[in-house]
């Protein structure tokens, strides 16, 4: 009987991937949409900002630095596809006070209309030993990272629900996926996020919005490049198990993903006997089956280790398509079978670390 199940599932997974997408669908519209991007002066959100500027999309770009702000302003409006197009430069620190940061969404909403899709991509990042970081580094990255997460969506979100409309976009990291040395504040300050997501996700689902966490690896961004300034040898060793990342790559791959979901294609729908509609591919939604759905993706990742990552801390996060349900369930013990292996080859690489700091001073006892 179990064996029957088994094979039966197996099947349906392999007629799944057998009916390979022949008729790419097609991703929700941006154009014209208005769409906030925090941190999009630079790295990953000016990339985010681009993508969406290039599907047509109206922007308002959030960051401290004016001059910053302006220059990325001037590279972006390059990539116009219509002359009605429009980029909106705001000023603010979003974690330090919220009624700050609801003011200034609120002028955005005025010049650009409602906001469609938010996307929360200001963060910062310090890696250091536990009792090398300074404390204040711990409250510094919660209140960016975190507190600069929630003002934001806060400020968007009753608009939101009303019209029935809208995605929320967060940038944790493949660090809030998997604590590692050196980022006591910074993967703490990532995971909150997720908490955050998830939670807002299982509340504003009726309302037609849609959530979506996106977990980059190290990305050559100019945030990088100032965070191995003071990287541990450990960390900088571990993360170099996953490669450098295109801020070009990684924000694509969040755009799509929060605009489309990795649901069933049209093909693989009407081999199932099912309607789609432009636009809306159909989607495993637990409490009632199979229907259209143009939600994006809960999950957004990159690569495969990326891909590895999100499927084996899937935990209860939602699930956006019937065949990414199928794929956790089915590759959940591979998958940490393999992280037994990259934990085993992690602490290996700590006490190899820890040798070599010893040997010097082995030789001045001896000496
Ligand atoms: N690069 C990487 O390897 C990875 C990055 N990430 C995450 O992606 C996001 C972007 O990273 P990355 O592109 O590297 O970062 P950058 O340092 O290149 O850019 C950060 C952006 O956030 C803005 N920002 C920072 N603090 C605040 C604040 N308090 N209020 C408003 N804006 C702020 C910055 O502008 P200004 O300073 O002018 O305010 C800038 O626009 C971060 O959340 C990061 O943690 C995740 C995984 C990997
Ligand atoms: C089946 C299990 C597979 C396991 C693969 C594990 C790979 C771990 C590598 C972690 C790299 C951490 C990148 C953090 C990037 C970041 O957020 C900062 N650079 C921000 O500046």
């Amino acid at each position: 009987m179990l064996l029957l199940a088994a094979a039966g599932l197996v099947a349906f997974v392999l007629l799944l991937y057998m009916v390979s997408p022949l008729i790419s669908p097609k991703p929700l519209a941006l154009p014209g949409a208005h769409v906030v991007v925090t941190g999009g002066s630079s790295g990953i959100g000016k990339c985010i900002a681009i993508e969406c500027y290039k599907q047509g999309a109206f922007i308002t770009l959030v960051a401290r630095n004016e001059d910053k702000l302006l220059q990325a302003k001037k590279e972006i409006e390059k990539y116009s596809i219509n002359d009605k197009q429009v980029v909106l430069c705001i000023s603010v620190d979003v974690s330090q006070d919220y009624n700050q940061v609801e003011n200034v969404i609120k002028q955005a909403q005025e010049k650009l209309g409602p906001v469609d899709m938010l996307v929360n991509c200001a963060g910062t990042s310090k890696s250091g030993k536990f009792e090398e970081l300074e404390v204040s580094s711990f409250e510094k990255l919660m209140s960016i990272n975190y507190l600069g997460s929630v003002y934001p969506s806060r400020a968007v979100i009753t608009t939101m629900k009303e019209r029935r409309v809208g995605r929320i976009v967060f940038v944790s990291s493949q660090a809030g996926q998997l604590g590692l040395f050196g980022f006591t504040a910074y993967s703490s300050s990532k995971f909150a996020i997720r908490g955050l997501a998830e939670a807002l996700q299982m509340e504003v689902k009726p309302y037609n919005v849609y959530v979506t966490v996106a977990y980059p690896p190290d990305t050559d961004t100019p945030g990088l490049a100032e965070e191995n300034k003071t990287k541990p040898l450990e960390t900088r060793l571990i993360s170099e198990t996953t490669a450098v990342c295109k801020p070009e790559q990684v924000a694509k791959q969040i755009v799509k993903d929060a605009i489309e979901s990795r649901g069933l294609n049209s093909h693989q729908a009407w081999c199932l006997g099912l309607r789609t509609e432009p636009g809306l591919r159909p989607c495993f939604i637990p409490s009632h089956g199979l229907r259209p759905s143009k939600q994006g993706n809960f999950n957004s990742s990159i690569g495969s280790d990326g891909y590895m990552l999100s499927s084996l801390t899937c935990g209860m996060a939602p699930v956006t398509s019937i065949t990414e349900g199928l794929q956790q369930v089915v590759t959940m013990g591979l998958f940490r079978t393999i992280a037994l292996f990259y934990l085993g080859s992690f602490d290996n690489i700590i006490r190899r670390c820890m040798v070599q700091k010893r040997k010097p001073e082995v030789g001045d006892k001896t000496a």
